[in-house]
């Protein structure tokens, strides 16, 4: 049986007096790919904030399995343009999570590190390109090189399609199942985009006010999603 890295039970979460959701529960399964969808203002984000411990539960757990230490969280945010003027290199951008306050430079096992997910997220050509002149497809790859960088074994893409190209969206999202399937990396892609869904997630979650519905992804019907794009 696949091991779980992930369990919400009766998770539940309130901003001050406004009640996000209440009894969510899942079991996450390494090496799954998780779409999580629904409309504006559901909770999605929400979400993401608890499994990136930034926020609390306010009700139910929250687990991570076997504990805590055993997973690590690789995030991809939304894409959001960078300044042309920006300085840095595609290659010394991705290597930035490894900056150490006062030792900035990387050794010589963290240079190697920094060359090998460039080479595997394809960006291995253009690493002395700054990244403010990037292409957004190529500026999100060079975020999903910065994310992978540490070894996560949970990558959360976070809308991290939303506002891309249909061909950069694919290039992300193969480059990303590639990894899940060869690596068994788990991903949870939260996304509004129901076909991209369906083309590359295992299962679904998804959100609505006042429940929520789980499944694999062919149980993701159009009256399910009702007004969400589903084209
Ligand atoms: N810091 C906050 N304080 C109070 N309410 C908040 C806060 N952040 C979000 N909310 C509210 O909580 C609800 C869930 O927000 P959240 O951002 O998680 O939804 P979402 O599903 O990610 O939406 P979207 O698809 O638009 O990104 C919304 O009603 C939102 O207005």
């Amino acid at each position: 049986m696949t091991e779980s890295i992930l369990k919400l039970n009766q998770l539940a979460f309130a901003y001050s007096d406004k009640q996000v959701f209440t009894n969510l529960n899942y079991d996450l399964k390494k090496g799954d790919f998780l779409s999580i969808v629904g409309e504006n203002g559901v909770g999605k984000t929400t979400l993401m904030r608890l499994i990136l411990q930034e926020l609390k539960p306010t009700g139910g757990t929250l687990s991570f399995l076997p504990n805590r230490q055993a997973v690590k969280v690789g995030y991809v945010p939304q894409f959001r343009n960078i300044d042309s003027e920006y300085p840095l290199s595609i290659q010394d951008f991705v290597g930035l999570n490894f900056a150490r306050v006062g030792l900035p430079w990387l050794n010589r096992a963290e240079r190697k590190r920094v060359s090998d997910i460039l080479a595997e997220t394809k960006l291995i050509q253009m690493r002395h390109r700054p990244l403010g002149q990037a292409s957004g497809g190529e500026k999100q790859k060079a975020y999903l090189a910065q994310a992978l960088l540490d070894q996560p074994n949970l990558l959360i893409l976070d809308e991290s399609t939303a506002s891309l190209d249909p061909i950069a969206k694919t290039e992300l999202l193969d480059l990303v199942k590639q990894i899940n399937q060869e690596q068994q990396l788990t991903v949870i892609f939260v996304t509004h985009d129901i076909p991209l869904a369906r083309r590359y997630a295992d299962d679904y979650l998804f959100l609505s006010a006042g429940h929520y519905e789980a499944g694999p992804i062919a149980a993701l019907t159009n009256e399910k999603v009702g007004d969400m794009d589903h084209a």
